[in-house]
């Protein structure tokens, strides 16, 4: 459990290393104070996974830091029940001139463990990080990956009740990051609380039960995750709720410069909102312009039940130029094969100028459509969309010039 009370963190920052000094000679003030946490509260449940999320700066590795010890705070209180580790900035704890087996055994004691847990556990962990052959190496020949592995590998074999990541995984590549993530869930499953930071809004939709939103040091939220990413994501689009328009969609946010009136969604075979796996769909919005609008972008986004983003498309990508005169109403309409599988989703509608909604967005309406797809229209297929694949069998046999693998192409059983 992790109580957070009313903490505050401040940063001395002074413009030239110099002023340092000249305040410690002179006993005068040559520095201002950043605020980097301002009364910051709230609690993480015994195996609760908390998400935490903000822009650059916001204060979240602040956070991670004061919660596992390595700052203090300068008001307010932190408690937390039973053995903490955490995964921060890379190579934090590790020695690298020692090698990797060395290193397994000063961060082990550091985070806590005995010198026979560290002895019993050794070959798993360096079995996890997959460094067999470079364990004996100096830590300094390792890639930021390979370092990131073998904190990753120690710090979850020290099991902790409370294990505390930074964005460091987003170091590892593709397949250790799927390795990560099945041995958190692992850890969750065992009772294991969790704290997350990420930028990654669909491991935090997918991994978190809750989510706080920092903004300049506050906390401006503390939601279900997906409310959390909406509400970061306004962050993310300059619309801090004291610049919001009142729109016309409930829950809806922006400029208020172009906006929704009208949406239509449905299959064009079903007419309904309950569609087939393959079918065309149709997705109408009617969109009005307050003023001139010389650089439109309209935009969908379809969400699954946990509100991870599936498919997103909008006019800018697709290369379709719009411009809005003052009081000008038009009809956007998007036709797309729903080749998703079964389940439910809803659909996200924006309007903004350029790729996507940072720079300027005029109005963003979660889900404002739910649909189901139910029923496979043509060849089935596992998982979560159908991608357009060809197949064809080639007959092996001598002098065929197909015979020999092309460079690029791994792996066989021989
Ligand atoms: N040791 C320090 N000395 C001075 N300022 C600091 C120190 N550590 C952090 N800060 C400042 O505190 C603010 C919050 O930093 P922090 O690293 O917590 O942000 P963050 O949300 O983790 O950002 P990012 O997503 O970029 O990692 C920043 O403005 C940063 O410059």
């Amino acid at each position: 459990m992790i109580a957070v009370n009313g903490i505050t963190k401040r940063f001395k920052l002074y413009a030239k290393p110099s002023d340092r000094l000249k305040e410690l000679v002179f006993g005068r003030c040559y520095h201002h104070t950043y605020t980097a946490l301002d009364n910051v509260s709230f609690k993480v449940g015994k195996g609760e996974a908390v998400g935490i999320l903000g822009k650059n700066g916001a204060g979240k590795s602040t956070l991670l830091k004061l919660l596992t010890g390595i700052l203090l705070p300068d008001a307010g209180r932190i408690d937390i029940q039973g053995k903490v580790t955490g995964l921060l900035e890379l190579g934090t704890g590790f020695d690298f001139n020692l090698s990797g087996l060395e290193n397994i055994t000063t961060n082990g004691l550091l985070l806590g463990m005995t010198p026979a847990e560290i002895r019993s556990l050794r070959d798993q962990i360096i079995a996890f990080a997959e460094l067999e052959h470079y364990i004996k190496e100096p830590l300094r020949t390792y890639s930021s990956g390979m370092v990131m592995r073998l904190a990753f590998a120690i710090a979850i074999h020290a099991n902790p009740d409370c294990f505390i990541v930074d964005e460091a995984l987003s170091v590892g590549d593709a397949h250790f990051q799927q390795k990560c993530m099945r041995k958190i869930r692992r850890f969750r499953e065992r009772g294991g609380t969790l704290v997350f930071v990420s930028h990654d809004l669909n491991a935090v939709k997918m991994i978190c039960d809750r989510a706080l939103v920092l903004d300049q040091g506050r906390l401006v939220a503390d939601a279900p995750p997906e409310q959390a990413v909406n509400y970061y994501n306004r962050i993310i689009a300059k619309m801090e709720s004291a610049e919001e328009v009142p729109s016309t969609v409930p829950g809806a946010y922006g400029s208020g410069r172009a906006e929704m009136v009208e949406w239509e969604f449905r299959g064009e075979e079903s007419l309904t909102t309950v569609v087939s796996s393959g079918e065309i769909c149709r997705c109408r919005l009617r969109i009005r312009a307050q003023q001139e609008i010389p650089q439109l972008t309209v935009g969908i986004l379809i969400r699954d039940r946990f509100g991870q983003d599936i498919f997103g498309t909008n006019s800018y990508l697709l290369g379709v130029p719009l411009t809005l005169g003052p009081e000008q109403e038009v009809d956007v309409v998007f036709r797309l094969p729903m080749t998703i599988a079964p389940g439910k989703y809803t659909l996200t509608a924006a309007l903004h100028t350029d790729e996507n909604h940072v720079e300027e967005c005029f109005q963003w309406c979660d889900n404002i459509v739910k649909f189901e797809v139910a029923g496979i229209k043509g060849t089935r297929f596992a998982g979560v969309c159908r991608l357009a694949t060809t197949m064809e069998v080639i007959k092996r046999g001598r002098g065929n010039a197909e015979d020999r693998l092309k460079p690029g192409v791994v792996g066989g059983a021989h």
